[in-house]
C-alpha cells in the first residue's frame, strides 16, 4: 500500500512499533542504516513481533543504497519533518506513496530534508509551542490519514 521510510531509527520500541504497523497497514518499511541498535535487542524482542511481522521489512546501508535499490517516485516521496510548511492532511494521497522520517533526536539531516521540495516536506498539525511527535506516533497519524483518504483499500477490498 505505502512505504514507510525511517532513516537512521535510534530506540528500539519505535521501530517494534511501527514493524506492526506496517503488518497490520500493508505498508512496506524501509530502515535506512545505521541503526541505533541491534534488531535481536531485547527491546525489540520485547514487543513480542511475530516471524510474518518481519516480512515487510527492508534493510538499506545508507540513503543512496536505498535510492539505487527501490528507485522511488520522487513526485511521490514525502519528508516528514516539522520543518515543513505544507499540512499533511492537505494533500491528496495514493496507493504506493514514500513517507520518509527522521530519527528521534536528530530528525532528517537538513540536507536530506532540503532535497525534497518544498511542497513535499509534510507536517502533522501539533499545538504551538510543542516540538515534535514520538516517532512512531506520527508514523501511524501519517499511514492512517493516506489509508483513511484511499477508503481503507486492501489488495482484497476495504480492510474491516
Ligand atoms: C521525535 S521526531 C524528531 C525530533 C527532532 N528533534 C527534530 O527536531 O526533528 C522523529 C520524527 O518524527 C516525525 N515527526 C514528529 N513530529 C512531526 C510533525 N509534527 N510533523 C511531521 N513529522 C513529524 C519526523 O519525521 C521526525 O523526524
Amino acid at each position: 500500500m505505502f512505504h514507510i521510510v525511517l532513516v537512521e531509527p535510534e530506540i528500539p520500541p519505535n521501530t517494534g512499533n511501527v514493524i506492526r504497523l506496517a503488518a497490520n497497514t500493508g505498508c512496506q518499511l524501509h530502515l535506512i542504516e545505521p541503526l541505533g541498535f541491534s534488531m535481536e535487542d531485547r527491546h525489540m524482542r520485547r514487543a513480542g513481533l511475530d516471524y510474518h511481522e518481519y516480512a515487510r521489512v527492508q534493510r538499506h546501508a545508507d540513503w543512496q543504497s536505498f535510492l539505487d535499490r527501490m528507485l522511488p517516485a520522487r513526485d511521490r516521496m514525502f519528508a516528514m519533518t516539522t520543518h515543513g510548511s505544507q499540512p499533511a492532511h492537505a494533500l491528496q494521497f495514493q496507493p504506493g506513496d514514500w513517507f520518509v522520517f527522521g530519527c528521534e533526536t536528530r530528525g532528517l539531516a537538513p540536507q536530506l530534508r532540503e532535497s525534497f521540495p518544498t511542497t513535499q516536506r509534510l507536517r502533522l498539525p501539533m499545538l504551538e509551542g510543542q516540538r515534535s511527535l514520538n516517532l512512531s506516533n506520527a508514523v501511524a497519524v501519517t499511514v492512517f490519514e493516506a489509508w483513511r483518504q484511499n477508503g481503507f483499500m486492501t489488495p482484497q477490498g476495504p480492510a474491516r
